[in-house]
């Protein structure tokens, strides 16, 4: 039996961010492995027309949840979905839900966040920071509350190069943040903001960074821990290889060069690839749960979900892999033939980004024009650049993360305990994960039937009929341009023909002999 298993059994838990990537896996996983564990309070707000329960209604009936309604068939009746908006005073939260979550709450795992990179300072702060600490002023009057699990970010230091698990205190405190942009208008903020941040390349890391010192600052004594996972990929294994359901870190980017927007991107090959998936993120943060709550470390202990000192893979080896999945399972309706290259040289990029990027989507949209449709590449293009320019900082960098206390919490677990909860990234098989992930995007981001897989294949060799058709002409075009131009263009253009010309009358002379 596995005890973490056992652990949750019974237990009331609160979840925030339930509704993102990581926090649907953690519900996931929670409600297949502990079916009896009493009720996952998760904090909801309405979004894109959907009310709180709707949200939730589709997260149950989606494929994740497949196998747990299986095992967990009274799943719904466990799930209590507050109203909550962590943008807000006391969260908007009633009365009588404030009350229930004070007072039956075992465990708390924190993972509402902004991932957004550019997000204005004051929202990220709102969200990264002062959230933070008002969850943990309501953990402080939980009176059954057993551990405190906050999810950050392996690059919430991403401004040094060796990191520790430790907290390291930024120059500004997070309460004179906090403070400041109470009565700072936008304008002062947005002067301000690249001083802050100093260093980190986005207000992302640099908030993740306030949130941890907040969590130091105020864990009174509290049983607190924070995990930092390095860039969340599809699941490995659980509860089926592949699934992934947004555009974050690398998805989107992957879909782009699936569909041949992309095809190459400044970054260093050699540089680790520091993913992990979302499944191995999950259970190390159940396994932190459950010691946290049992041994009660002394301090708040930190633990890096990363993959690079254990089984480094770099990007250039990743983006080999994917763009041979490609060649297997191609995306349907692709703009160009896929190409994933990593290049290190900013001249080399520019050049790329010029031709290879711009130049088609300047060309498409001229070809709608012409046929009297809107045009539209061109912006599609411009905002994948800027996508692809904010992720450029991750991807021609290496970090070097130590992982003691995640290596230390393997061995504290039962072997069965290290089998259902499997944290070990060294058994992960890169090829073989990447291939699921790029299938995992086909089939539950784009939504592609395997059955199309004919039709894509016959349409990416009419691309490349159209490629080599294009780049011919292109080519005859530039050649008879310079003929006219060059007297030695001109010499050599007659020095091919003649020679064209003598081998073809030897060719045809020896076959006329033979017979
Ligand atoms: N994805 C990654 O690569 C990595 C993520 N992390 C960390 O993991 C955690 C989870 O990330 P991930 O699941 O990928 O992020 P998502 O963006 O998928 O999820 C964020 C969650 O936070 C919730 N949230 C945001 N704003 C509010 C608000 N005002 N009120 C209530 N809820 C809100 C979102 O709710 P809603 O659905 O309503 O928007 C959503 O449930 C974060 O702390 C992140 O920093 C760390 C390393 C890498």
């Amino acid at each position: 039996m596995s005890m973490i298993a056992a652990f949750y059994s019974g237990k009331s838990i609160l979840i925030t961010g339930a509704t993102g990537f990581m926090g649907k896996v953690l519900m996931e996983k929670l409600f297949r492995t502990s079916p009896d564990l009493k009720v996952i309070y998760i904090l909801v707000r309405p979004k894109a027309g959907q009310t709180t329960q709707q949200r939730v209604f589709q997260i149950l009936n989606s494929k994740l949840f497949e196998k747990v309604k299986e095992i967990c068939p009274n799943v719904h009746e466990k799930i209590r979905a507050i109203y909550a908006d962590l943008n807000q005073n006391d969260f908007a939260i009633s009365k009588e839900d404030m009350q229930e979550l004070l007072s039956c709450t075992n465990i708390v795992f924190h993972c509402a966040a902004t991932v957004r990179f550019d997000d204005h300072l004051r929202h990220a702060v709102q969200l990264n920071v002062t959230a933070t600490q008002q969850l943990l002023i309501m953990a402080s009057q939980m009176p059954k509350l057993e551990a405190f699990i906050h999810i950050s970010t392996a690059f919430s230091n991403c401004n040094l190069t060796h990191i520790d698990e430790v907290i390291y205190p930024c120059p500004v405190e997070p309460k004179k943040i906090i403070d400041s942009m109470e009565w700072l208008d936008d304008a002062i903020i947005d002067e301000i903001t690249p001083k802050l941040i100093g260093d980190r390349p986005n207000t992302y890391t640099y908030t993740k960074a306030l949130g941890e010192m907040v969590v130091q600052q105020e864990s009174r004594n509290l049983n607190i821990a924070i995990i930092r996972p390095s860039i969340v990929g599809a699941t490995w294994q659980e509860p089926f290889p592949g699934w992934v359901d947004n555009l974050n870190g690398p998805s989107g980017l992957i879909i782009a060069a699936g569909k041949g927007f992309l095809r190459s991107i400044r970054g260093a090959p050699m540089a680790v690839a520091d993913l992990i998936p979302v499944d191995t993120v999950v259970n190390l943060t159940l396994a932190v749960g459950w010691y946290t709550a049992v041994h009660r470390p002394k301090s708040t202990l930190i633990y890096h979900c990363t993959s690079g000192n254990l089984n480094p893979c770099n990007w250039g080896k990743m983006g080999f892999q994917v763009l041979a999945t490609f060649e297997k399972v191609p995306f349907e309706r692709a703009f160009r033939r896929p190409n994933a290259d990593f290049t290190a040289n900013t001249i080399t990029s520019q050049y790329w980004n010029a031709v290879s990027h711009r130049a088609p989507a300047i060309i498409y949209d001229f070809y709608l024009r012409l046929t009297g449709r809107k045009p539209r590449m061109t912006k599609i293009m411009n905002r994948l650049l800027k996508t692809v320019s904010m992720i450029e900082y991750f991807v021609n960098r290496s970090w070097e993360w130590s992982t003691y206390n995640t290596e230390m919490l393997m061995s504290e677990l039962s072997p069965e305990d290290q089998r259902v909860f499997n944290f070990d990234v060294r058994q992960l098989n890169w090829l073989e994960y990447i291939e699921n992930y790029v299938l995992g995007i086909k089939k539950y981001l784009l939504k592609e039937d395997m059955a199309g897989i004919p039709e894509a294949k016959q349409h990416l060799k009419r691309l490349r009929n159209i490629h080599y058709l294009f780049n011919t002409a292109l080519f005859l075009i530039a050649w008879r341009l310079l003929i006219a131009r060059s007297q030695m263009a001109r010499n050599v253009w007659f020095f091919i023909v003649s020679f064209c010309y003598k081998f073809l009358s030897y060719f045809r002379a020896s076959s006329t002999l033979k017979v």
